[in-house]
C-alpha cells in the first residue's frame, strides 16, 4: 500500500482553511467533481504477462525502497491449466452459477463458520460472497497462495481486506452496477410503506386488530424528498419519487449540477436539504467523512417530523442519536434497510422502535439483480481465472516492474498532488476537468504515464468516495464519475535518464479555498518534482515553494515582513507540531509571500486558530497529505 492509505486519505475532508481578504475564493464546501465524461481509454492488460506485478505491493515496495520477496513472488501469477475450484459462499444466481460450472469446479457451500471457511479456502482458486461473509486476512492466510481471485457480488467490499488480498497476490472484483435499480426500488418500497404505515398496519391486522383510525398516513406528493448521495442508486431514487409527484433535491458535493438538473432536480447544501425536507433518503458510501453523518447534531437541523430512509449503509447514522431524535419527535418515522451491525442484536431498540420499519438488507435482494449481479461477478472472476483483468478490480493493478521501479516516487508525487487539488477545490462549481502536464527530457512516446495518471486520479477520487483507484479501475472509475483528465507531455531540456522532470495538475473553472492556489490563468494549479528521490511540491498557483510532501501541509499566505516563520513555527512548536520542512516564496518584496509548511502531526483546532490570529496572515489552508 502507497504510504497514503486509504483510511487516511479519507481524512483528508478534515480540511482547515482561513481566509482574511474578503476577496479570498470561498472555503465553503467539499470540492465538486465534475462527472462529465473520461477522455482516458481503458487500456487491457493480461495478468499472464510475466512482465507484471500488482500496484499496490509494489507501492509497499516503494516505501521500503526495495522489492521485498513477496513482490517478487507475484510477478508471474499464472493460473493452473486445469479446471479451476470456485467456491461460491453465499447465494449466487443461476445464470452465474451456470457460467461457472463451464469454466471450472464449483462448490456451493453457505452459511459456513469462520473456521469452515479457513478449513476449505486452501483448495479453491477463487472465492464469491455477498455482503455476510467476511474475507479476513486470516483466510488469506489459510489459502495459502492458492486463491486467485475473490468476487463480491454486489458493489460494497467493506468485508473483505483489500490489502491482506494485495498482500497475497489475490484479485479482487465486484460488481457495481447489476443492483442498482434494486436498491433504488427498494428505497421507494421503504419510503411509500413508511409513509402508509403498511409494515405496521399488517402486524396488527395479523394480531386480529382493526385500527384504520391509528394508521392513517402521509401523502407523499408534493412532499419534498431530498436524496443524499446523487450517484448510481441516489439519481435512480430521484427519478422515481419524482414519479410519484414529489419535489426532489440533492445533496451530493461531488456530483455536477448539469446531471442533477437534466433528470429536474436541484442540487442543494446538505444543510438545506435536512432542514427543508420532508422525507430524507440516503444513499452515499461510507467513509471516514460520513461515518455518523446522521447525529444528534444534524437530527437537530431537521424539519420537526422528517422521515428518514436507509438504503445506504448502516454507519452513516447514530443509530443511539436516531432512537433519540424518533422519541423526541424530530424524526417521526425512519425505514432502515442497513444496520451498524448486521444481523442487529435481538433486542436492538431501534428495530423494535414502533415508528420504524425494518428489512434485513434487501436492497439489491431480487431476482433481476441477483441474476445480473451474478453474471457479472462469474464473468470477472472467470475472466481473471483466464488471466484476463476486470474492468471492475478493485485492487492489484498490474505494470512492468521495470516502469514501476522507475516512477516509484514519481507515483507517490502523483497521488499526492491529486489529493492536494481535490483539497484545494472549493466553491460548488464542480471540477469540469483536469489537466495534467508531464515535462521530461524524454520523447513523449518513451514516457509510460498510465501509472502517474491512475495516482492522480487516485489521490482525486478516494478522499470522497469510498472507490479503490488502481490501475486497472482508475479510467473506468474516472468515467463513471464524469471526471476528464487530459494529458500533455512537454519536452524539455533535461536530463533523459529521470523518467519525469515536473508533473503539473491544473484544475479549471473552479474556485479555491486557498485563492493564491488559483493561476494567472484561472485555474487551481500545483507543481510538483522529485528531488533526491522525494516527492516535492514546487509551485502552487503563481508562487514558488519547495516542501516536500511528507506528513501534512500548510499554505499560508501573509504580508511579506520580518518575523512571520518564527511566529508561525512558535504556535506550532508551542503546540507541539514538528515542523519537518518549510519554504517561503514571494512575489512582491514586502507585500505578499508564500509559507508552505510541511508538519508531522495534525495541529488541533485551536492551533490552527492562532495561526489565523496572527495579523499579517492573509489567508491559509491546513493540507492532510
Ligand atoms: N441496501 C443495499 O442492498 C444496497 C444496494 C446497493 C448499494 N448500496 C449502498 O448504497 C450506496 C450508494 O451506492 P451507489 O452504487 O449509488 O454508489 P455511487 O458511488 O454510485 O454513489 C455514491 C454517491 O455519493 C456521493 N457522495 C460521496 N460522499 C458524499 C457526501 N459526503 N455527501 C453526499 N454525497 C456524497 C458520491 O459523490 C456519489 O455520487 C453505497 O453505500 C452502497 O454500498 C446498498
Ligand atoms: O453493497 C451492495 O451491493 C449491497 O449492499 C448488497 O449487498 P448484498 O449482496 O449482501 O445483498
Amino acid at each position: 500500500m502507497a504510504s497514503s492509505s486509504a483510511k487516511s486519505l479519507f481524512s483528508s475532508t478534515h480540511f482547515a482553511s482561513f481566509h482574511r481578504s474578503s476577496d479570498s475564493n470561498s472555503n465553503t464546501n467539499s470540492p465538486v467533481l465534475p462527472f462529465l465524461q473520461s477522455s482516458i481509454s481503458t487500456s487491457s492488460v493480461s495478468l499472464r504477462n510475466s512482465n507484471l506485478i500488482p500496484v499496490r505491493s509494489v507501492l509497499k515496495t516503494v516505501e521500503s525502497s526495495e522489492l521485498d520477496a513477496r513482490s517478487s513472488d507475484l510477478v508471474d501469477p499464472t493460473f493452473p491449466n486445469d479446471r479451476s475450484t470456485i467456491l461460491v459462499a453465499e447465494k449466487l444466481g443461476e445464470a452465474g452459477l451456470k457460467l461457472l460450472r463451464g469454466f471450472g469446479n464449483v462448490d456451493c457451500a453457505y452459511d459456513l463458520s469462520p473456521e469452515e471457511l479457513c478449513a476449505k479456502i486452501s483448495s479453491c482458486d477463487a472465492l464469491i460472497v455477498r455482503s455476510g461473509t467476511k474475507v479476513n486476512r486470516q483466510v488469506f492466510e489459510a489459502a495459502k497462495g492458492r486463491l486467485k481471485v475473490v468476487g463480491r457480488a454486489g458493489v460494497g467490499i467493506d468485508n473483505v481486506d483489500l490489502q491482506a488480498a494485495t498482500e497475497f497476490g489475490c484479485l479482487v472484483v465486484n460488481a457495481p452496477t447489476a443492483n442498482t435499480i434494486a436498491a433504488a426500488e427498494h428505497g421507494i418500497a421503504l419510503l411509500t410503506a413508511m409513509a402508509r404505515n403498511v409494515a405496521q398496519a399488517d402486524a396488527s391486522m395479523k394480531a386480529g386488530k382493526w385500527e384504520r383510525s391509528k394508521y392513517v398516513g402521509v401523502s407523499l406528493v408534493g412532499k419534498t424528498l431530498a436524496v443524499m448521495g446523487f450517484g448510481k442508486v441516489g439519481s435512480e431514487m430521484a427519478r422515481r419519487a419524482k414519479g410519484l409527484g414529489m419535489q426532489v433535491i440533492a445533496h451530493d458535493p461531488y456530483t455536477p449540477v448539469d446531471r442533477a438538473r437534466a433528470i429536474g432536480v436541484e442540487l442543494v447544501s446538505f444543510n438545506q436539504a435536512i432542514s427543508t425536507a420532508d422525507f430524507i433518503s440516503l444513499h452515499m458510501p461510507l467513509t471516514p467523512t460520513t461515518t455518523k453523518l446522521f447525529n444528534d447534531d444534524t437530527f437537530g437541523l431537521m424539519k420537526k417530523g422528517a422521515r428518514l430512509i436507509n438504503v445506504g449503509r448502516g454507519g452513516l447514522i447514530d443509530e443511539d442519536a436516531l432512537i433519540k431524535a424518533l422519541d423526541n419527535g424530530v424524526v417521526s418515522q425512519a425505514a432502515l434497510d442497513v444496520f451498524v451491525e448486521e444481523p442487529p442484536p435481538q433486542d436492538s431498540k431501534l428495530v423494535q422502535h414502533k415508528n420504524v420499519t425494518v428489512t434485513p438488507h434487501l436492497g439489491a435482494s431480487t431476482k433481476e439483480a441477483q441474476e445480473g449481479v451474478a453474471i457479472e461477478i462469474a464473468e470477472a472472476v472467470v475472466g481473471a481465472l483466464n488471466g484476463e483483468l476486470s474492468a471492475t478490480a478493485v485492487n492489484a493493478p498490474m505494470v512492468a516492474p521495470e516502469v514501476l521501479t522507475e516512477l516509484a516516487p514519481y507515483v507517490i508525487l502523483a497521488e499526492k498532488l491529486g489529493r492536494l487539488a481535490v483539497q484545494l477545490v472549493g466553491g460548488g462549481k464542480g471540477i469540469k476537468s483536469i489537466k495534467v502536464v508531464y515535462r521530461s527530457g524524454r520523447a513523449p512516446d518513451d514516457l509510460d504515464t498510465r501509472l502517474l495518471r491512475a495516482m492522480i486520479t487516485k489521490g482525486i477520487i478516494e478522499p470522497i468516495s469510498d472507490s479503490h483507484i488502481n490501475l486497472v479501475n482508475a479510467d473506468f472509475t474516472a468515467k463513471q464519475k464524469g471526471l476528464r483528465i487530459s494529458e500533455e507531455r512537454v519536452l524539455v531540456d533535461a536530463p533523459p535518464e529521470f523518467p519525469v522532470e515536473s508533473i503539473q495538475i491544473l484544475v479549471s473553472n473552479v474556485e479555491s479555498k486557498f485563492g493564491s492556489a488559483v493561476s494567472e490563468t484561472g485555474e487551481v494549479a500545483m507543481e510538483g518534482k522529485v528531488k533526491y528521490g522525494v516527492p516535492h511540491l514546487t509551485r502552487v498557483g503563481w508562487f514558488d515553494v519547495d516542501v516536500s510532501l511528507e506528513g501534512n501541509l500548510i499554505l499560508c499566505r501573509q504580508v511579506d515582513q520580518p518575523g512571520m516563520i518564527g511566529r508561525v513555527g512558535n504556535i506550532l512548536g508551542e503546540n507541539n507540531v514538528n515542523v519537518n520542512f518549510m519554504s517561503v516564496g514571494r512575489t512582491v518584496r514586502k507585500k505578499r509571500a508564500i509559507m508552505a509548511i510541511g508538519v508531522d502531526e495534525v495541529p488541533t483546532k485551536d492551533t490552527l486558530a492562532k495561526i489565523g490570529q496572527v495579523a499579517a496572515v492573509e489567508e491559509f489552508v491546513f493540507l492532510n497529505l
